[in-house]
């Protein structure tokens, strides 16, 4: 599967209207802890702007309301995992990316046979508390000869400078959030990102 090399993560769909007329073609909504109604439309208005933009929207964690709206595409977590349907996640036809941080994570998203997987943190995040500490880019490499041709997803604490180095050793994607949202100016960043990964 050809999937976009540069996969942006943001919390609002109005993240998403600023990438969208850069050329961005992969991006994520993650959303943790807003009311159904609001999810619903963030969701709602974030699909509409990719579909406009020819892009693919993934939606994270809120599988009932993905295949609700239409999604095409879903990224879960182990926890996740735990309480999903992936049955009917596979019968509304998505496609589903899945977490993974150690071996068991791994062969556990395997088993799924997942349409891409990520491994993070590859390095020190700071958007989110984890339990893991930065994977390196070895992991990377190891995690990509295992997986095969399921692409590979590098996130946590990616820039536009370590991406290379997360090619290289064997990422097909990589995914980012602090080193876009809290740059100075954004849309130059999300350009830099795009450069980089063309
Ligand atoms: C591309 C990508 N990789 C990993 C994650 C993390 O998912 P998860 O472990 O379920 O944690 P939350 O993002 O839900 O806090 C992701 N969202 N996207
Ligand atoms: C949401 C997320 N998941 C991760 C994982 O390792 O599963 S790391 C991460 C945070 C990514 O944000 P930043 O690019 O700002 O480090
Ligand atoms: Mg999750």
């Amino acid at each position: 599967m050809n999937l976009p090399h540069f996969y942006p993560v943001f919390d609002s769909a109005a993240w998403v209207a600023r990438a969208m007329p850069l050329g961005v073609k992969l991006v994520q909504l993650r959303i943790k802890d807003a009311p159904e109604d609001v999810l619903r439309d963030e969701i709602t208005i974030a699909l509409d702007l990719c579909r406009q933009h020819g892009a693919q929207l993934v939606v994270n964690d809120h599988w009932q309301l993905a295949i609700e709206l239409g999604v095409d595409w879903l990224h879960l977590g182990q926890e996740d995992l735990d309480t999903a349907d992936i049955p009917a996640i596979r019968r509304a036809g998505m496609k589903l990316g899945l977490s993974t941080h150690d071996h068991a994570e791994l062969e556990r998203a395997l088993a799924l046979a997942p349409d891409y997987i990520a491994l993070g943190p590859v390095y020190p995040t700071i958007l989110k508390k984890m339990k893991w500490t930065e994977q390196g880019l070895d992991r990377l490499t190891e995690w990509k000869a295992r997986i095969g041709d399921i692409p590979l997803c590098a996130i946590g604490g990616m820039s536009v400078a370590r991406a290379p180095g997360a090619f290289a050793a064997g990422a097909d994607m990589v995914a980012a959030v602090t080193d876009i949202t809290l740059n100075a100016d954004p849309e130059a960043r999300m350009r830099e990102w795009l450069e980089v990964t063309a």
